[in-house]
């Protein structure tokens, strides 16, 4: 079988990728990402200027009995927009796509880092990560529609032409991805949706030290894994059909070639994996291109196309 795809024109080799955040915050990350399996890449989100991020413990893995997962809050760690811009500088092309994620933690910021990425005539793809921090005391961006409609009139009007994307967190509410995906369908710029980020504010507990695991946020953290994969399924699927102009990427809950199978199926064009990543590193991404190849065989499809989409209902 060919796992070959294409994105945005680009051709990639296969359709799997890390998720931002997850292995891609250094240059060392960044440079074993590049020369992984990977069939492309994005960088962790960025904000204008670095950031140490929350006190740790901040990300732990949810590995009892079943099911399996992670919970994390990070606080936006990262080295800064010119970092990630001046990787974007050094990345090879040939071998990968890359995507750039930027997370301002005020309107000006993005827009600064637009114009940033705008001047620097970069082939990196730009994700938006609307569910960075807003206001502290209002909702996260992806879930305050109207701040969601004006940062993607400002950016879509600052980035020009140019195509870009946004990651949303989890909508559960049918009356949500029908607003959202309203929202998104007025930016034929933004051409793709990556959906899910970490389903927000979990509470991970302890029960011999009768403890929360992380520390800040008072243990509240975004899950991600194993207990996502429906809500991640649910959420590519519903704006795979809301918005047929645009590339949907899915993530959440990926970890072998069953549940990247289960993405493409519902829509998603390329897969990202988060915390099966942190946990066995960037060689997953051979083990898992085998095991969907295997898939793939057993069930006689030669490529992606033949079952891309190809969700039935009963
Ligand atoms: C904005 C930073 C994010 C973070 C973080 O840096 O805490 N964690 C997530 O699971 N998703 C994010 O989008």
């Amino acid at each position: 079988p060919n796992l070959a795809t294409t994105f945005l024109d680009l051709p990639l080799n296969n359709p799997l990728m890390n998720a931002s955040g997850v292995w891609c915050s250094v240059g060392s990350q960044l440079e074993a990402l590049q020369e992984s399996e990977a069939g492309a890449m994005v960088t962790k989100s960025c904000t204008l200027q670095p950031r140490d991020g929350n006190p740790e413990p901040r990300y732990r893995v949810l590995n009892g009995d079943k099911p399996w997962g992670s919970i994390n809050s990070m606080g936006l760690p990262n080295e800064g927009f010119a970092y990630y811009l001046r990787y974007t500088e050094r990345h090879d092309y040939e071998s990968k796509p890359l995507f750039i994620s930027i997370s301002g933690l005020t309107l000006d910021d993005n827009l600064a880092m637009i114009d940033g990425l705008k001047d620097a005539v970069t082939p990196a793809i730009l994700e938006i990560n609307l569910s960075c921090p807003n206001v502290p005391g209002k909702a996260q961006l992806g879930y305050d529609f109207d701040a969601m409609d004006t940062l993607l009139a400002e950016v879509t009007s600052g980035y020009g032409q140019r195509s870009l994307g946004v990651k949303l967190p989890p909508y559960f509410d049918i009356a949500h991805f029908d607003e959202a995906a309203a929202i998104l369908n007025r930016y034929p710029t933004v051409a793709f949706v990556t959906c899910i980020n970490s389903i927000g504010n979990a509470l991970a507990i302890d029960i011999d030290s009768e403890s929360v695991i992380i520390k800040p946020k008072d243990g509240f953290g975004g899950l991600g894994g194993d207990y996502v994969l429906p809500t991640a399924l649910a959420n590519v699927n519903a704006f795979y059909r809301r918005c047929p102009e645009k590339a949907i990427i899915g993530c959440g809950g990926v970890k072998s070639g069953q549940e990247a199978f289960m993405h493409i199926l519902a829509g998603a064009t390329l897969v990202q994996m988060g915390t099966a990543l942190y946990e066995e590193g960037p060689g997953i991404f051979a083990r898992v291109k085998a095991e969907l190849s295997e898939i793939m065989e057993k069930k006689g499809y030669s490529s992606l196309s033949q079952f891309h989409g190809k969700l039935k209902t009963l």
